[in-house]
């Protein structure tokens, strides 16, 4: 028996030997992955607390924020409860048009006083609906008191409201961007534009709404909340300039102060029927205007206005090219408003466009063009069909990649430092992967999605890696630049009319699903070419039942063609676009299209 076993355990030795080493290589394993497991939950944890904490932080700076507005708010109700205006009164004074409301305020039929009052009264009733302002500005009581004590009358905008976009600085104040953490940041001066706004006569009386990170064409931040559309409250109002677009399309300003650095100005006018101005960058000083993409200077945001009537974007462009403004900001080109330019009668050669070649516009905006096209036609200019060169290339290679050209670092940085709405977290999610991961999603999306250009924008923010990449990317911008131009000026363009986005307002949290809807208002960021955004039409039954034609074959298309159920009535703009500094040609284009349209919807 001993033989046996001997023999056995001879035979099973290597066996024996083997099963011993595993155990004690698995004991290893278990605690090398005990360790592991640990190390996670650790960090998890760590994260956890790390996301808790700052939740709590920026949680408790909003919350004093909120209460701070509430007051202010609460003092402003408090001064119109004594003050007795009727809102009977309030809505006769703000159905003004512009140039009314500056005639009467030039001769002394009202006071700066009076005006504030009622655009206050308004904007509680507009906000109330549409959570489109974030704070009441308590100093515009005091600084309406000064103008009517005047002998003489301040400036040519004297006693005019005017609401500002919440990420112009404010001296004494905070410019958040929607960014929880970036409150109580007080700052020692009013931005150079408010300046010169103050020095015409104006009266700075609300702030406006912005997304988070203001790089979202809707509204919605975790201060202030969700901005809704004055004319579908199921829809964005646009963005960034939002909280403007919504309060301005409500009626309750006539006059406002936005930015654009990819559309924030002309695509919200487009949602709420307002006119919009987006200059070239260096025609309106950007001098404490806050933004999130600090030194990347190859596509940056203009500061413009936006207005009820066209009448508003015309005088305060006018007026704001001033001595002061140049001299508070020399790096504006001291270009005064050119008059002559303004109001040439020589007819024009303007090209049109219904579709750039990246994203189809619906039938809607496609109308819209035509309108504008006919519309100047009979008003003696020559419209010609143009082709924009190269955007399906420029969206993605020239836009996308130079927003993101730091992988979204800018951005990124900030926004682990703050709560985080899901739309911004959507627009982000691609920064938060490993490039590989990125690279691999990117095709794999494109080919659930049977849409190339997903791929394409998926792929852009890989991000560049150093500075030799960032350098030959200015040169193929230039290059574009070049391109473009040669385009135009073949043709012998004096302006170009197109769509402003290729869809009209979304349903909220859409927008992060088309971004490649906003092409058409992208590409002149690009090119810093001016442009504007005027209302020329309205959604009509038949324009819905059109949108049976849409193509339909790319996840991209059928969100579009899902958002565009029910839009019956919405406002429809074009963008009118102009050379560099030639704001002038570009408002002559807007007022004569305006009056032409006002003159054919009289006759
Ligand atoms: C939080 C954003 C991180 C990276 C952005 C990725 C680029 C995505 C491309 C397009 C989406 C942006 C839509 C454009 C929104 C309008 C932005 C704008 O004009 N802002 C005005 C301003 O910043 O002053």
């Amino acid at each position: 028996m001993s033989r046996v076993l001997r023999k056995l355990d001879i035979m099973h030795c290597p066996w024996i030997l083997i099963t011993r080493t595993q155990l004690k290589m698995a004991s290893n394993s278990c605690k090398v992955l005990a360790f592991g497991a640990g190390a996670v939950l650790t960090i998890f944890v760590v994260e956890r607390v790390k996301k808790w904490k700052t939740a709590t932080q920026v949680g408790k700076k909003i919350q004093r924020k909120r209460q701070q507005c509430k007051a202010a708010r609460a003092n402003v109700e408090e001064v119109l409860r004594e003050c007795g205006m009727t809102c009977d009164q309030a809505k006769t004074i703000v159905a003004l048009p512009y140039m009314e409301l500056q005639r009467q305020l030039q001769n002394g039929s009202l006071t700066a006083l009076q005006v504030l009052h009622a655009y206050q009264i308004m904007a509680l009733e507009a906000t109330d609906r549409l959570n489109c302002v974030t704070e009441f500005l308590p100093e515009a009581e005091a600084i309406a008191q000064s103008l009517d004590k005047l002998d003489k009358k301040n400036g040519p905008l004297h006693g005019i409201p005017v609401s500002l976009k919440e990420s112009f600085e404010l001296a004494g104040n905070d410019s958040s961007a929607g960014l929880g953490h970036w409150l109580e940041d007080y700052k020692s001066q009013d931005a150079v534009i408010i300046q010169v706004l103050k020095d015409l006569g104006a009266v700075p009386f609300v702030r406006t709404n912005v997304p988070q990170t203001m790089m979202l064409s809707e509204t919605n931040n975790p201060i202030f909340g969700r901005t809704l559309n004055p004319v579908d409250l199921s829809r964005v109002p646009g963005g960034s300039t939002g909280g403007e677009a919504a309060l301005i399309g409500a009626g309750a300003s006539v006059l406002g102060f936005g930015s654009d650095v990819g559309g924030s100005i002309r695509q919200p006018s487009h949602c709420c029927g307002c006119y919009g101005l987006k200059p070239t960058l260096e025609r309106m000083s950007r001098k404490g205007h806050i933004s999130l993409a600090k030194g990347q200077t190859l596509i940056s945001g203009a500061v413009g206005p936006m207005s009820r009537d066209f009448d508003g974007i015309l005088e305060s462009l006018k007026h704001c090219l001033s001595d002061l403004h140049f001299a508070l900001d020399p790096q504006v080109a001291p270009l005064k408003f050119n008059d002559s330019i303004f109001s040439s009668t020589q007819p024009l050669r303007v090209g049109f466009y219904d579709y750039d070649g990246y994203c189809r516009a619906v039938p809607a905006c496609e109308r819209a063009v035509l309108i504008a096209k006919d519309t100047l036609e009979r008003l003696g200019h020559t419209l010609v069909a143009f082709t924009p060169p190269h955007v399906r290339d420029a969206i993605p290679d020239l836009y996308i990649k130079t927003i993101t050209g730091d992988r979204g670092e800018q951005y990124m940085s900030q926004l682990r430092k703050d709560i985080v709405v899901p739309e911004i977290a959507k627009l982000t999610f691609p920064h938060t992967l490993p490039r590989w991961l990125l690279w691999l999603l990117s095709w794999i999306v494109q080919a659930a999605a049977k849409d190339p250009q997903v791929g394409r924008a998926l792929r852009a923010p890989l991000g560049l890696r150093g500075v030799n990449d960032w350098f030959q990317h200015a040169v193929q911008l230039q290059q574009f630049k070049d391109e473009f131009l040669a385009s135009w000026r073949e043709l012998k363009l004096d302006a170009v009319i197109c769509p402003v986005s290729a869809t009209v307002a979304l349903p909220h949290s859409e927008t992060v699903n088309v971004i490649n809807t906003f092409s058409y208002a992208m590409l002149y960021n690009i090119l810093n070419y001016p442009a504007g955004s005027m209302p020329v039409t309205k959604v009509t039954s038949d324009d819905v039942s059109n949108m049976a034609k849409y193509p339909n074959t790319t996840f991209g298309n059928k969100c579009v063609i899902k958002c565009m159920q029910g839009t019956e009535g919405l406002p429809v703009n074009v963008q009118v676009v102009g050379l560099p500094y030639q704001e002038e040609l570009v408002l002559r284009v807007m007022s004569e299209l305006d009056k032409g349209l006002r003159a054919e919807q009289d006759g």
